[in-house]
């Protein structure tokens, strides 16, 4: 291995998003795939499953204890949810610190990691060595709020609909073809982690109400934003130009944008600002792909940063 690279491991690699890291790391010029780890896989060739990776790396199965020994500057976990605490208990155990890169819900809302959603909270990063990766609803819509936040007349209210990757590899209803033909599945319509993630974030209390959708990937989230004061369409434009229009991977446009562009995208997309004719009520459309700016490439841009890299290294272009 090249010594001046980081090296990098995945646990849960052969999960959806862990797929898209392995193809992200494949190309990143500042990191080197040290280790993937899967159960089911285990023994078999990397570039078997994921053409993108090229090199002799094997699928492995270590157990968690054994995690630290592997010696990685990095660690990402694309575990399920409540999988997380057992790796992070061994590196802690075995006085070892990488950076780690948790993907599931277990870290959201704990104070002593980062929780990695750029655009909005890069300059809170403290140097932290655990990063909390922010689920792909509370990424758009947090991303769709944020800039209206201190308008609010009351919580908004968020439509959401997911593509069935969203819902992994273990199998559900919300992720079985057969169920999704010709099929619009509601789920967790109070309540949903990302609810409660997006109003702990923005401090303000947001309703969200999920579906999950016959397509694989790319997620769509429809917000309906009382406001305080009336507003003119040009107006919240500004903000989201403000707020975004330096960003590389939030694009704010005139039109609602459409799920079906953005599947393979790294980017999220915001647009609509459809204005009620008193101008106090403002319609949001914001989309991403779940598995890319929802997980694995906002992984990627946490990952960079604590590396000192640019933030977009290894991610193609919008
Ligand atoms: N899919 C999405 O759109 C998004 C997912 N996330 C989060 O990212 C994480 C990974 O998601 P995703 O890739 O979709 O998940 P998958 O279900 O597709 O993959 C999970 C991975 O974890 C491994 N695994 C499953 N159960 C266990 C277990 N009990 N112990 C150890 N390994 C296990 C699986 O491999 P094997 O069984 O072979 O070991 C697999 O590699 C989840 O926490 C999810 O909530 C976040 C944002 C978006
Ligand atoms: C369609 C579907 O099931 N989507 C998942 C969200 C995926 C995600 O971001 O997951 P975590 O918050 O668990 O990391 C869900 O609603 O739970």
């Amino acid at each position: 291995m090249s010594t001046n690279r980081k090296s990098i491991g995945i646990v849960g690699a052969r999960g959806h998003t862990g797929v898209e890291l392995i193809r992200l790391i494949a190309a990143h010029p500042a990191l080197e795939l040290a280790f993937v780890s899967s159960r089911e896989l285990d023994g078999q060739r990397v570039d078997a499953h994921v053409p993108e990776y090229r090199g002799e790396l094997r699928y492995s199965s270590p157990a968690h204890e054994d995690l630290p020994k592997l010696g990685t500057d990095v660690v990402i976990l694309a575990l399920p949810n409540g999988k997380a605490a057992a790796c992070v208990a061994a590196f802690d155990a075995a006085g070892v610190d990488p950076l780690i890169v948790d993907l599931s819900a277990d870290y959201r809302f704990d104070p002593a990691w980062y929780y990695g959603l750029p655009e909005l909270t890069r300059e809170k990063w403290r140097g932290e060595r655990r990063i909390s990766n922010p689920g792909c609803y509370a990424t758009a819509m947090q991303l769709s709020i944020a800039p209206l936040k201190d308008l609010l007349a009351a919580p908004p209210v968020c439509f959401g609909v997911s593509g069935y990757s969203g819902a992994g590899t273990t199998p559900s209803d919300k992720n079985d073809p057969d169920k999704l033909r010709d099929n619009l599945m509601p789920y967790a319509l109070t309540g949903h982690m990302h609810e409660k993630e997006a109003s702990f974030r923005l401090g303000v209390p947001v309703e969200f109400m999920p579906h999950v959708a016959p397509h694989f990937r790319g997620l769509t989230v429809t917000t309906n934003l009382y406001l305080a004061r009336p507003l003119r369409r040009e107006e919240v434009l500004a903000r989201f130009h403000a707020a975004y229009g330096h960003e590389k991977l939030v694009s704010v446009t005139d039109d609602a944008p459409w799920v079906s562009h953005i599947a393979h995208r790294h980017h999220a997309e915001i647009g609509g600002f459809a204005l009620s004719a008193d101008g106090k009520r403002v319609v949001i459309v914001a989309t991403l792909d779940n598995l890319l700016k929802g997980a694995a490439t906002q992984a990627m841009q946490n990952i960079n940063r604590a590396i000192g890299v640019d933030e977009c290294t290894a991610v193609p272009s919008p």
